[in-house]
């Protein structure tokens, strides 16, 4: 289902585009520039706020454009150091936001390191079998205006916490394109929201602090290895044979890893930058030891990072995390090849941390409702 909204959101423009769109109402070309800086800079959150502008620019803004495309409907602060958002669009579709903190010695939360996970579509077409987003298919992909609206209201909730040195850094440290939908299969909007928020008069993010993660799209991956900016690549493998990943990711039909392997490998080789493997943990699945060795061979052809991350549970769904001590064994398995691994402490688990839980409940909520 395509969305059309009324107006296109203010968050999806270009320096280029908007300035086009100032010039036919005979406005000078830096009107572009002193608007996005409201935006990105100086985070004005009305239309009023944007004093440097006359009452009738203002006024034809309003007509014009969404000035912010998502508003927050539910915060949630877990346990541990995971925050999400759920974030609700013009057309009444949820999406979620993870707030990802990692504390550093000496100082508090506040001034932790910071990642956040951003969605690119409502829902997912790849139906992987473990995966909350999937679970109810694809309902629409979001726009470039709504994939960076989840970043300025991060920044405005991180403003609230801890009020920025200057106001050109971003507030947070890394963004990890790991929330909800394959952004591959949504490439274009990715790219020009990706390109928003690296842009000066943008967010000023650096393109290497951003990844993209896929479940395979074999094309697009030789696509975004040629994108001007070097954005980091993680690949959601999950299973180190065909007949295992192809249990429960669909894609590894069209896309095997006879063919995703030699993507990879020509992403890294163009990037000169590890690629990272993800790779979920799930009890009698993919946690064998023939699995582990597999994995480490994979991992050292591609000189790849591996993220092993035990499986978050989802309702409805049978898959089980494993042990401590058996996702150690695996671990070990790579460690002792000197692969450079990280087992993934558990994150947001009290708060549905698999992604896509908290939009499907508070979907099954309201319709009940209703
Ligand atoms: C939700 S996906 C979004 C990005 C892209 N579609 C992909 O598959 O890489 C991001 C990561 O979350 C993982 N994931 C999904 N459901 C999970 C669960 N229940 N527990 C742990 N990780 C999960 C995915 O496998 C993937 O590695
Ligand atoms: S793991 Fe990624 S590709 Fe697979 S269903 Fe979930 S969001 Fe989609």
């Amino acid at each position: 289902m395509k969305f059309t909204p009324e107006k296109p959101a203010l968050t999806g423009e270009t320096l280029d585009t908007l300035a086009a769109r100032l010039r036919e109402r005979g406005e000078p070309a830096f009107r572009a520039k002193q608007i996005l800086e409201w935006v990105y800079k100086k985070r004005a959150r009305a239309w009023d706020e944007m004093t440097n502008l006359s009452r009738p620019l203002r006024a034809w803004l309003a007509d014009t454009f969404e000035l912010m495309p998502a508003s927050l409907v539910l915060g949630r602060e877990s346990a541990d150091v995971t925050d999400k958002l759920l974030l609700e669009l013009r057309d009444r579709s949820l999406i979620e936001t993870v707030i990802i903190r990692a504390p550093q010695d000496g100082v508090g939360l506040d001034h932790s390191r910071k990642t956040i996970c951003i969605s690119t579509q409502v829902g997912c077409a790849m139906a992987c079998a473990f995966c909350a987003s999937g679970l109810a298919g694809l309902k629409r992909d979001l726009d470039a205006g709504e994939i960076v609206a989840q970043l300025l209201q991060v920044c405005h909730r991180e403003d609230a916490r801890t009020p920025r040195a200057r106001a050109e850094l971003a507030s947070f440290d890394n963004i990890v394109v790991m929330g909800m939908g394959e952004p591959l299969a949504n490439y274009d909007a990715l790219i020009r929201a990706l390109t928003i928020v690296n842009a000066p008069w943008g967010l000023g993010f650096g393109a290497r602090r951003i990844t993209v993660s896929t479940s395979g799209l074999v094309p697009k991956i030789l696509r975004l290895a040629d994108e001007p900016l070097g954005f980091r690549l993680a690949i959601s493998l999950h299973g180190a044979t065909d007949e295992v990943r192809g249990k429960i990711m669909p894609v590894n039909k069209a896309w095997p890893l006879a063919k995703l392997i030699p993507a990879v490998k020509a992403f890294s080789e163009k990037h000169g930058r590890m690629v990272t493997l993800e790779f979920i943990l799930i009890e009698d699945l993919n946690d064998t030891p023939d699995q582990a060795e597999k994995l480490r061979d994979i991992a050292l052809d591609l000189h790849a990072h591996v993220n092993l991350i035990p499986y978050n549970t989802v309702e409805g769904l049978p898959w089980k995390r494993p042990g401590v001590a058996r996702q150690e064994r695996f671990a070990d398995v790579l460690r002792d090849a000197r692969v450079s691994v990280t087992l993934r402490r558990e994150k947001g688990h009290d708060i549905d941390a698999a992604c896509g839980q908290l939009r499907l409940k508070t979907e099954k909520e309201r319709e009940a409702a209703a």
